[in-house]
């Protein structure tokens, strides 16, 4: 390309300036202009087409043809937090707009929710009473616990809700950490692993859709998997797995609502040091050669490459991410400073989680997005 071709070029491109562009001085859109005028046959004789993108996204809709993937409300998971106090609703302070429910609050708050079209739900498990907790976790499973009453109700009031349970020990543990320790503080794998399967099963048998283990304990896919299949509901009941889910700062506000917190240490030995690619592709894999039925990254606006690699290695299965607590409440103290407009960036976040290449996204969100969408 010759010296005057590149001028007409970037003058070409000034002059179909985007938005921002297009307040540029009239002087400088002038000048500009002037530019294309003259070297527009140059423009014409070269042939030079490629560089005219524009056209392709100058409406609404042509623009809304260039994302592979629209947000839908069937891809939206929301997430709840269910207390042992069948009359709580208790608003999270680090949570904007979300509250921990107790039993009876469930069907009040997600009716009007379930007619604007929200298709899906994940269940945490919050016990308030003291007592609930202890070193097996063992109140994850009651029969008489928040979730498996609360997947009891669900499935009889909503008959079209899908049902999704977090499957873990933290919230249930008197350390808080996501299974059972030895004396010396770390994980007992294959004690953990035989508890979490069992409390997967637990939920299954319950009649929940879907079982989502987040622990991040080593071979638990494999364990769950094996027990629907000896108690034949693998034909109906999901595994998701939280397949690579990142130790990091992003899982504050769910600690504060599900009071999940560690009471010693942290949980950088079971959940990937964030600049950790490589075991995340290992996990992944890990988990589709057990058995896994859904890949789920989280979080998810930073790892958005971990998504991109997640939908390479399990082409063939769909894609989760889970835009998590942290993420959430940035969007919203950015909004609140000033800094964007709320509904602007819940959108542009999960364009760019659909785009990295998931079909399914958890979001606290959902209820705006009901609204929006
Ligand atoms: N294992 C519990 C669990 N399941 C989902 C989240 C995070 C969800 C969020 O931050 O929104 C966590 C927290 C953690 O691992 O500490
Ligand atoms: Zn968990
Ligand atoms: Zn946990």
């Amino acid at each position: 390309m010759s010296f005057s071709n590149l001028v007409s070029d970037i003058a070409f491109r000034d002059s179909n300036g985007d938005e921002r562009g297009s307040q540029i001085s009239h002087a400088q859109s002038r000048t500009a202009r002037s530019y294309a005028s003259t070297t527009a046959t140059s423009v014409s004789i070269s042939g030079d087409i490629s560089s005219q993108l524009h056209a392709g996204y100058s409406h609404p809709l042509s623009r809304s043809w260039q994302a592979e993937r629209q947000l839908t409300k069937d891809m939206i998971i929301y997430p709840l937090f269910i207390t042992d106090n069948p009359d709580e609703e208790t608003p999270i302070p680090s949570l904007p707009n979300q509250y921990r429910r107790g039993v009876n609050r469930l069907v009040p708050f997600l009716t009007p929710l379930v007619r604007k079209g929200l298709r899906s739900v994940i269940l945490f498990g919050v016990p308030l009473q003291p007592s609930a907790k202890d070193a097996l976790g063992t109140a994850a499973d009651d029969p008489a616990g928040p979730v498996i009453q609360a997947i009891r109700l669900l499935r009889s009031r909503f008959p079209q809700l899908y049902i999704t349970t977090d499957v873990c020990l933290c919230e249930y543990t008197s350390h808080g950490h996501c299974g059972i320790l030895r004396e010396d503080g770390t994980l007992d794998n294959a004690q953990s692993v035989d508890r979490i399967s069992d409390v997967a099963l637990a939920y299954a048998v319950a009649g929940a859709h879907c079982v989502a283990p987040s622990d991040m304990n080593d071979g638990r896919v494999r364990a769950i998997k094996l027990k629907l299949i000896e108690s034949g509901l693998a034909h109906r009941v999901l595994l998701m797995s939280y397949s690579a889910k990142f130790s990091g700062c992003l899982y504050g506000p769910f600690r504060d609502a599900a009071g999940s917190c560690p009471s010693f240490g942290d949980r950088r030995c079971y959940q990937l040091p964030p600049g950790g690619r490589g075991l995340a592709r290992r996990a992944i894999q890990r988990d589709i050669h057990e058995g896994a039925d859904i890949i789920m990254v989280k979080p998810a606006s930073s790892y958005l490459d971990i998504i991109r690699d997640a939908k390479d290695l399990a082409e063939d299965m769909p894609v989760a991410a889970y835009q998590v607590s942290g993420e959430f409440a940035m969007i919203h103290a950015g909004a609140k400073a000033g800094v964007f407009d709320l509904k602007a960036m819940a959108f542009e976040s999960t364009e760019g989680i659909l785009r990295a290449g998931a079909g399914i996204v958890v979001t606290y969100f959902a209820p705006e997005f009901m609204d929006w969408l």
